[in-house]
């Protein structure tokens, strides 16, 4: 369940707790002589330049980027060069996919798959029982999708989780433009790669070798309207995305709220033509914490259904990273050891599972 409380007492700095799948987590949120220096909105970033022929461009919008990142961890971008008619469509068959049969979308239920591809279905407890308030499928990595077919080894190609996608028969041309949108965001996210890796203080080309066969998910969120006398007011939990960055793609009907560091939820509305870029755990812990991976949550308390799709972009499965060199020095010593990407995802889809066998669930997924 995604038991969220905040302290209330407001006077004084306190510890945020909030809860994902099984994992409980903490912020700490400074107020009163404590405050900080924080945000009250998301800034806009136009990220053209990111394809500038010219290093200097580049790096003048990688300093851009880097800034709001280490500051907000949370970005709308424009300027992205993704067609807005292949969003358009990509809304459509989400749309038409989830307006199915239960039974139609049970085809590929995420918890009939090893790997938790497919279709999921969120409940929260209501005075009448459990009812539904999320649909979700998860679909991931191809690595015969990739527009730079990768080399892999049989272990590498086995850790690439959408090998176990699963595909509805219905709508169809749903898996083609799926995929699709897979490969323009697996070209764009490369490219933004390089800004980060600039603005981290590194050779452009840092990240490359990295990002060779990466973790990609995409998840296809249906969220219903909130039932006013839930328990929890929450479409989706208040979380951290785990990946090193998030491209997400929301509908107008709104909802998506990042908590500053004062403990205020501030509401990411849409602003068409835009993307919202967040940095998730694994990229603030690499950089040693100089971008900062945000709480956020999604409240729809509007009468409308609301539809949104995050890609979230990570690593190659078997990368064992550590902190970054250059974002560390003898003053700032690294804080974190190294880590290996597939075992740290695949203890979120354990958990994920876990939490499946309690029956009302949170919300969030094992992306
Ligand atoms: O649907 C949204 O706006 C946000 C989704 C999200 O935060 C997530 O799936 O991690
Ligand atoms: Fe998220």
């Amino acid at each position: 369940m995604s038991a969220t409380t905040t302290v209330t007492a407001k006077s004084e700095s306190y510890e945020y707790y909030y809860h994902e799948n099984t994992w409980d987590n903490k912020r700490r949120v400074l107020v009163g002589a404590d405050a900080l220096d924080t945000f009250s909105a998301i800034p806009l970033v136009d990220v053209g330049r990111i394809f500038s022929e010219n290093i200097e461009e580049r790096k003048a919008v990688a300093e851009e980027i880097a800034n709001v990142c280490k500051k907000v961890g949370f970005m709308y971008i424009r300027n992205h060069g993704i067609s807005q008619e292949l969003i358009d469509r990509v809304y459509n068959l989400s749309r038409r996919f989830h307006a199915q049969p239960k039974e139609i979308k049970q085809e590929c239920y995420a918890h009939n798959n090893q790997e938790l591809r497919g279709w999921n279905e969120h409940f929260v407890q209501t005075p009448q029982g459990p009812v539904p308030k999320k649909g979700s499928f998860v679909y991931s990595y191809d690595p015969d999708n990739d527009p730079v077919l990768p080399q892999l080894t049989p272990e590498q190609r086995a850790m690439c989780l959408g090998t176990f996608n699963q595909w509805p028969s219905r709508p169809v041309g749903f898996r083609d433009t799926m995929l699709l949108y897979q490969r323009e965001l697996l070209t764009f996210s490369r490219r933004l790669m390089h800004a980060f890796a600039l603005g981290l203080g590194c050779e452009e080309t840092y990240f490359d070798e990295y990002v060779t066969a990466p973790f990609v998910s995409i998840i296809l969120q249906h969220y219903l309207p909130t039932y006013p006398d839930a328990e929890d007011l929450d479409s989706l939990g208040a979380h951290t995305d785990y990946e090193t960055f998030t491209i997400l793609n929301q509908d107008a009907v709104g909802g998506l709220e990042v908590l500053n560091r004062n403990g205020v939820y501030v509401p990411v509305p849409h602003i068409p033509g835009t993307f919202v870029v967040n940095i998730g755990d694994f990229l603030e812990r690499i950089s040693n914490d100089t971008f900062v991976s945000t709480v956020h949550r999604v409240r729809n308390a509007t009468s409308r259904e609301r539809y949104s799709f995050p890609f979230f972009f990570s690593f190659n499965m078997d990368a064992d990273m550590g902190v970054i060199p250059s974002c560390a020095s003898e003053s700032n010593p690294p804080k974190y050891g190294t880590r290996n990407l597939y075992k740290f995802t695949k203890e979120m889809r354990e958990r994920a599972k876990e939490s499946h066998q309690t029956g009302v669930k949170n919300g969030v997924d094992a992306n």
